[in-house]
């Protein structure tokens, strides 16, 4: 295995996944995705999370050498969705002592995934702020619920400083991933937690108070040096502060005029000094808008009217914002269309139903194509938008 050794006792077993197509039916990992488990080899063993029913045959190979014949005597779920718990059945079968770590909701939620009858002897309730001994380790328990999921809690090592943080400071990219964390991790956050930044801060609140040396997140790699780099960056997604000063140029068009246009509309902000990334809403995943439209400070939108409406590909972007909780941003719009243009309203409409967003007072609208005649407007755009 490509697997780092977070500790001389605390162990990494978890599986790099690089065929899976669609991470949660939905996201292109064109580098894969890593489910993380790990291991504390103490007086007593534990094994914190499993890893999806995808990795099972790597993962048991993991397990075996690192049990290296003793028997574990705790699981600690942290999350119960089926990517890290995917074989809480199966460990259970495979080892009757073995008793389950988790909160009442997780206990719940085994019940309805698994048809695993835990008698009370092997379940192990824990609580805000407990604390379970392992020998020199002890395991200290903080509840995360909605850092994903209502039953998430992460688990603080005290003896070795190691925050294990669940589905926090996850990234896409399997392990042996030779590339920048943020960009990934971003997109991992704001698509799958974006939405639950009010309990990513009170998560965060909870860590300030902890001394901590090391993060194992569930997916991505562990992170041991420069935290304050990691955690401040989820402190300014959480909060749903732009991380950089720049335009995410979104357009979504069917025969390439608002294309062209948008592309001039780019060019325009970059002679005024701005940083602008264009985004083919048609053939650019939406996860990736979605990373940069909460990257950037502002946004612009080109989009063509289609049935009396908006174009599918930039109606379902605003849709997905929408669920992100995206706000605090300033945004203008351009629309264009042939007969009875109707993608600016439509636009206007769906970002009215989003918190605190600047929208631009002018709105450019082109027939068709873009002519001379429409860059004075353009311009006057561009500079109502940087002047945000
Ligand atoms: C199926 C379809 C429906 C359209 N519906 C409208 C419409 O309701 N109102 C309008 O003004 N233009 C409509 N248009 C025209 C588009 O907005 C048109 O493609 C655009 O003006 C040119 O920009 P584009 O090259 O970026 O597509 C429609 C075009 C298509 C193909």
């Amino acid at each position: 295995m490509s697997a780092p050794t977070v500790t001389s006792t605390i162990r990494y077993i978890g599986v790099d996944d690089k065929t899976i197509d669609l991470f949660e039916s939905q996201y292109p990992v064109p580098n894969g995705v890593s489910y993380n488990s790990y291991a504390i080899l103490d007086q007593k063993l534990a094994i914190l999370d499993t890893v999806d029913p995808r990795g099972t045959e790597q993962w048991l190979k993991n397990l075996e050498q690192t049990l290296a014949g003793r028997q574990p005597d705790y699981l600690v779920v942290s999350h119960m969705e089926p990517d890290h718990a995917g074989n809480i059945q199966r460990l259970c079968e495979m080892y009757p002592n073995l008793q389950v770590v988790g909160n009442a909701k997780t206990f719940t939620m085994i019940g309805q995934f698994f048809t695993l009858d835990l008698p009370d002897s092997r379940k192990v309730l824990v609580g805000e702020g407990d604390t379970l001994s392992l020998g020199a380790h002890t395991l200290q328990f903080f509840m995360a619920p909605m850092v994903h999921w209502p039953e998430v809690m992460v688990t603080y090592e005290q003896s070795e400083k190691v925050l294990f943080s669940a589905d926090g400071f996850g990234k896409f990219g399997t392990l042996d991933t030779q590339e920048d964390w943020a960009c990934e991790a971003r997109r991992y956050y704001f698509n799958i937690v974006g939405k639950y930044g009010g309990p990513v801060q009170q998560l965060l609140k909870k860590a300030a108070a902890l001394d901590i040396e090391i993060i194992c997140p569930l997916h991505g790699p562990v992170l041991r040096e420069n935290l304050g780099y990691y955690i401040g960056l989820y402190d300014t997604w959480s909060r749903y502060q732009p991380e950089d000063e720049g335009v995410l140029l979104a357009h979504a068009s069917i025969h390439g005029h608002t294309a062209k246009a948008a592309e001039k509309m780019a060019e325009i902000l970059r002679q005024k000094g701005a940083e602008v990334v264009l985004c083919d809403l048609n053939r650019t995943d939406v996860s990736e808008a979605v990373e940069d439209a909460f990257r950037y400070s502002k946004m612009l939108l080109a989009a063509a009217s289609y049935d009396a409406g908006l174009f599918p590909s930039m109606e379902a972007f605003l849709h997905h914002l929408k669920a992100k909780t995206y706000q605090n941003r300033a945004v203008a719009l351009m629309e264009n269309g042939s007969w009875a243009p109707s993608a600016g309203k439509c636009m206007k409409a769906l970002l009215g139903e989003m918190k605190n967003i600047d929208l631009c007072e002018q709105m450019v609208s082109i027939r068709s194509a873009m002519k001379e005649t429409d860059l004075p407007a353009m311009e006057a755009l561009a500079d109502e938008l940087l002047q945000k």
